[in-house]
């Protein structure tokens, strides 16, 4: 493989070229939500969601407190099913998928959530062979000494990205907030994801902090080229980081644009 091709993901799945042919790169779609609707009981949350995610890009999910944003994250990795609609991910409807197909589809993504969720005794190494689980269930990736080496050599390259190599060995409970999400990131992305799923991953950090780990974020998922999907309260981010901002209130997906069209004032109509 190129270094061209490792660094961009939408040709690692381009076809040869046959001699003289235009140069036309079409990104594959990474996620798409068609007529997505979801309920909780009785109580709608949103309905009618449909948008199409293409690989590589960085979409920030905003809207108010309970406006649905983490529920649609939820549905997108299929975590919660949907209630109407159909989910595609990586090509496949995860909606009508079975649950070995669906973890086996959730392999393939990486999540940072608010709150880090570490396990706090296990050392900063175990944690991160935790995001491994997903392709390899058992105990052996549970902790650094049952882990097999080349498991071991990932989480270590991982947690070098995001500058946290010398704190392998130490216990997950003495790290600083921002240590902490940056292991989740580390965590995240130890499974080389085609998809990332963020949501509120500064959330809990001081502005300092925050603005670091979005930064850090921001430049892995762009180095491997991967999609990503993140939810945030931050204007100011959101236009920042993501390439496309949609926005849900009121139950609907209000807004759908590109970051480069909208200004802060654009957005706050999603807040009243
Ligand atoms: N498991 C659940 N059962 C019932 N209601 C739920 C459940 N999860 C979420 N809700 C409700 O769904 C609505 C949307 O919640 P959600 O957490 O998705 O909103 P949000 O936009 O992410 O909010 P915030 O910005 O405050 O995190 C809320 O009213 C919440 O109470």
């Amino acid at each position: 493989m190129t270094d061209l091709a490792l660094k961009d993901p939408a040709a690692r799945h381009a076809r040869p070229e046959p001699p003289g042919a235009p140069r036309v790169t079409i990104s594959p779609v990474d996620i798409e939500a068609r007529g997505v609707a979801k309920r909780f009981g009785d109580t709608p949350i949103f309905a009618d969601v449909g948008f199409r995610l293409a690989r590589g890009e960085a979409v920030a999910l905003v809207g108010a407190n309970g406006a649905g944003k983490s529920t649609l994250l939820r549905c997108l990795m299929g975590l919660i099913p949907v209630s109407e609609g159909t989910v595609t991910l990586l090509g496949e409807d995860a909606t009508a998928a079975r649950a070995a197909r669906l973890r086996a589809l959730r392999a393939r993504t990486g999540l940072v959530s608010q709150k880090h969720n570490l396990v706090p005794r296990l050392s900063v190494l175990s944690n991160v062979l935790h995001g491994l689980l997903g392709r390899h269930p058992g105990v052996a990736h549970w902790s650094h000494a049952l882990a097999p080496r080349a498991s071991r050599e990932a989480a270590m390259a991982a947690l070098d990205k995001v500058g946290l190599a010398e704190f392998a060995l130490r216990r997950a409970d003495r790290l600083s907030g921002g240590q902490s999400q940056r292991v989740a990131i580390a965590r995240a992305i130890v499974g080389a994801p085609e998809i990332l799923f963020a949501d509120e991953p500064c959330a809990s950090l001081d502005p300092a902090a925050g603005e670091d780990v979005m930064q850090l974020f921001f430049r892995l998922a762009r180095d491997e080229g991967v999609t990503v999907v993140f939810t945030s309260h931050n204007t100011d981010h959101a236009l920042r980081y993501g390439d496309r901002v949609l926005g849900l209130a009121g139950g609907r997906m209000k807004l759908d644009a590109t970051a480069a069209s909208l200004s802060t004032s654009d957005l706050r109509g999603l807040y009243d």
